[in-house]
């Protein structure tokens, strides 16, 4: 492996220079923070400045908690199935890679595979929308049984618990981005 094969670690940036982005700079940066959803990152730019990435972090919770459930049931239907068929050809974001990587959900037992893919259908079958979860605060074993149980609520619950789980990785998104020691 030469030098050039690993991928530099973007530096973090300082809140004081998020601030100062013009939004076209704001999209391209924090469009994916929210999953294939760059509509969260154009209208929270109009929030700045923010004091440091927790408010950053609240103008997206705010922009997603406002949202009608339809629209929140939109942003679940952007997110990729976790261990399916995207994730399987090298189709996913780089960010979604990394998270079901650190999960372990790149390597699952054929068994395993199997009931992720028929608990995904059952549930995608069930709400309209793709069961989500912060994969990088779960394990396998957890994201499997996590599935079975919420397979039991409402649609509205499950709306409203998917999206909490997308503020998760959004925070966690963020802070890959931003200097969490920086403030105003
Ligand atoms: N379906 C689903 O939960 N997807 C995601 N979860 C996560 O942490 N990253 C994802 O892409």
């Amino acid at each position: 492996m030469t030098k050039h094969d690993k991928k530099p670690r973007m530096s973090l940036k300082p809140i004081s220079v998020v601030n100062s982005m013009s939004y076209e700079d704001f999209i391209s940066l924090f469009g994916n923070v929210i999953e294939h959803c760059s509509l969260c990152a154009a209208a929270v730019w109009r929030d700045r400045p923010f004091s440091d990435v927790n408010s950053l972090h609240k103008s997206f919770c705010q922009f997603t908690d406002q949202l009608p459930i339809g629209g929140k049931e939109g942003i679940l239907r952007l997110h990729p199935d976790l261990a399916g068929r995207l994730a399987m050809s090298g189709g996913l974001t780089n960010e979604s890679t990394k998270e079901q990587q650190s999960a372990g959900l790149n390597t699952l037992t054929d068994q395993e595979k199997k009931t992720m893919h028929h608990l995904n259908q059952q549930y995608k079958q069930k709400f309209g929308f793709p069961f989500v979860i912060c994969a990088r605060e779960n394990k396998k074993e957890a994201i499997l049984t996590g599935l079975e149980r919420r397979l039991n609520n409402s649609g509205e619950t499950e709306a409203v618990t998917g999206v909490e789980e997308v503020k998760k990785i959004c925070r966690l998104r963020l802070l890959d981005i931003v200097d969490s020691s920086s403030k105003l």
